[in-house]
């Protein structure tokens, strides 16, 4: 049987992971697995060993252990019939990647990586409106959203230029509005 085929989709707070990603399976089937929504998940189960622990790395913008998130994901792939999979804000820092190489990573076929560029400001305004519609979380604010953004310029950006010396980022302009975003995104799915 061939091995699951997986895109890893990454890109600043804000800038549109969530939000592609279900156009994403709509159109091309994919099953979307967020990091983040699987560790918020996680960390809401009364019974949960790690739910502090994530509610503090999330509340600081900081990464949880890739113990907790790796396995996370890899149940969620096991639980799913899928063989297609968008892994939304995964692999973010180094201790993600090599979490990530030396237990699933041999088993799936990573077809690319998704980035959905956007400037710092743009990522926080969104974040900053997205918090004030109600989006319940704990980081839209200004205080965690700062935390959230170092964690991305000084762990997730070297990571994404690590899979842009192995020819693997497809990169997309996110700070047009979400229709254009997403018929770029179309160009780059329609023949995989
Ligand atoms: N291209 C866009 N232009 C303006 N707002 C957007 C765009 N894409 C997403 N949004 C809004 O910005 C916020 C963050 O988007 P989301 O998809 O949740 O981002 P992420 O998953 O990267 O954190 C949401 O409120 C969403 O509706
Ligand atoms: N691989 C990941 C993904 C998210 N997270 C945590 O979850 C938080 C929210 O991530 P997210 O992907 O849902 O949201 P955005 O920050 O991209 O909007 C991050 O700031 C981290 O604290 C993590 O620890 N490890």
């Amino acid at each position: 049987m061939s091995k699951p085929q997986v895109v890893f989709v990454l890109g600043g707070p804000g800038a549109g992971k969530g939000t592609q990603c279900s156009n994403i399976v709509s159109k091309f089937g994919f099953v979307h697995l967020s990091a983040g929504d699987l560790l918020r998940a996680e960390r809401s189960k009364p019974d949960s060993m790690f739910g502090e622990l994530i509610d503090s790395h999330i509340k600081n913008g900081t990464i949880v252990p890739v113990e907790i998130t790796c396995k996370l994901i890899q149940n969620a792939m096991e639980a799913s019939a899928a063989s297609r999979f968008l892994i939304d804000g995964f692999p973010r820092n180094k201790d993600n990647m090599i979490g990530w190489d030396t237990t699933i990573g041999d088993q799936v076929d990573l077809l690319f990586v998704l980035f959905l560029e956007c400037s710092e400001n743009v990522c926080i305004e969104r974040c900053m409106k997205r918090g004030a519609a109600g989006s319940g979380r704990a980081d839209d604010n200004l205080e965690s959203l700062k935390k959230r953004i170092v964690t991305f310029v000084n762990d997730s950006m070297p990571i994404i230029e690590y899979f842009k010396e192995k020819n693997l980022v497809k990169r997309v302009e996110a700070e047009k509005n979400a229709e254009d975003v997403w018929s770029d995104i179309i160009e780059l799915f329609k023949n995989i």
